[in-house]
């Protein structure tokens, strides 16, 4: 067959495609010898291909020891592992090298390897001749964002931490697996670091389609960056697998509320949109009508004794209470200045902010700043209700 240089797949013979697969796990069991309980114990799921699958989990809980089956570093007791159909337990050590990709904390370099000798371990235990290992290891260093000729020749301990992970992830993608497997990859650098290199997973992901299963304690980063999110309690039991908005919205039960963590209804109002949610109507009134006209307005509503005054041009100006309506004065300087707006495309995180700022509903604005309605808190609190019922029933299925 031609050399096949740059272009994926490189594992052409056994027709390999070049985005991720699907792994089964079906009732895989781990005992390590000398213990009475398994470490894993009939673990079942299907991570679906292309996508990312984030286990997270306490401590001790087997996350690292279910991973490693599907790579094989650690032998299943029991059980079956599929990896694209094939059967992972059958496959010999060199074909998993080819499909499972592996990187970890503290990427796991070899300190006495130059960052080129790193990233083409895999390519060299597979035999690959020197040009197309070398092609490879820039092609990849550029993937990262690491410049082949400032970093080619540095050994890891000449690298920092974020730039040693890099490495880690090149390595990992070295051979063009179909499957990733990272274990807490990100886990030691600082927050900013951390970030950015979650950022570039995702951007890397857009262009790979990997089917990826990434380990975290953090559960922050799986929100980020897992299309689903295995929540694992002792002896990797399921406690809940879905996507991240399912997990914030209906946390199974109260361990996994418990990692989902206090801000869990924050998080989901990240998630949705102002334009999603119902408004309610002020009464309004234009800063050239007059405060009769506006106290009028606020008596035929009989609601509650609040309007909005808006600019000629219809975008919000001043709050004003019935008791500010006294005659002889004008609309432009009765009330308050509104203070903080959110338009129909902001989170309704924003806008709770901004209720919080204004004690009470808030603006909101269309395209042109023109008002278009008032979210009111107790909206925001029927949604999270609302959807936390919804993926309630989704969860029965
Ligand atoms: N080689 C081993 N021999 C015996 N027991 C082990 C071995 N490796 C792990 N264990 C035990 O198996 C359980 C699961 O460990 P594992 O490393 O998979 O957990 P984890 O969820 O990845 O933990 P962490 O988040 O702390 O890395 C733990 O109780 C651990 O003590």
């Amino acid at each position: 067959m031609a050399e096949n240089v740059t272009t994926t797949p490189l594992d052409n013979a056994d027709g390999d495609a070049v985005s991720g697969v699907e792994i089964q796990l079906n009732e895989v069991t781990k005992r390590y010898s000398g213990q009475r309980e398994p470490a894993v114990d009939s673990f079942t799921m299907t991570v679906p291909a292309g996508n990312i699958v984030v286990f997270v989990g306490p401590s001790g809980c087997g996350k690292t020891t279910t991973m490693r089956m599907i790579n094989r570093l650690i032998e299943p007791t029991s059980g079956k592992i599929t990896i694209g159909g094939e059967d992972a337990l059958s496959l010999d050590p060199d074909q998993l090298r080819r499909r499972v990709g592996y990187a970890i904390q503290q990427a796991g370099l070899f300190p006495h390897f130059t960052v080129t000798q790193n990233i083409a371990v895999v390519p060299g235990l597979l035999g690959w001749d020197k040009k197309k290992i070398s092609d490879r290891v820039e092609e990849m260093m550029d993937l990262v964002g690491l410049d082949p000729s400032v970093f080619r020749d540095r050994f890891p301990r000449q690298l920092s931490g974020g730039q040693q992970q890099r490495v880690g992830v090149a390595r990992a993608l070295a051979a063009d697996p179909p499957v990733l497997l990272m274990d807490e990859p990100f886990g030691a650098v600082d927050p900013i670091t951390r970030g950015n290199l979650q950022d570039e997973l995702l951007r890397l992901q857009e262009e790979l389609h990997k089917t990826i299963v990434f380990v975290t304690h953090d559960f922050d980063e799986a929100v980020k960056l897992g299309d689903r999110i295995a929540v694992l309690g002792n002896q990797s039991k399921i406690l809940q697998y879905d996507t991240p908005d399912a997990i914030l919205a209906n946390p199974a039960d109260d361990t996994v509320a418990g990692f989902v963590g206090a801000g869990a209804s924050l998080k989901q109002l990240t998630l949705l949109r102002v334009h999603e949610v119902e408004m309610t109507q002020a009464v309004t009134a234009k800063t050239s009508e007059s405060v009769e006209e506006m106290r009028k307005r606020i008596d035929a509503r009989g609601g509650r004794p609040f309007g909005l005054v808006l600019d000629e041009r219809g975008r919000p100006l001043r709050w004003v209470h019935k008791r500010d309506l006294a005659s002889g004065r004008r609309l432009s300087e009765a009330g308050r200045p509104v203070g903080d707006l959110v338009s129909k495309q902001s989170t309704l995180q924003d806008a709770l902010e901004a209720m919080l700022t204004e004690g009470g509903g808030v603006a909101v604005t269309g395209g042109r700043g023109e008002y278009a309605g008032v979210l009111e808190m107790e909206t925001v609190m029927n949604k999270i209700r609302e959807l936390r019922e919804e993926h309630g029933d989704g969860a029965d299925e």
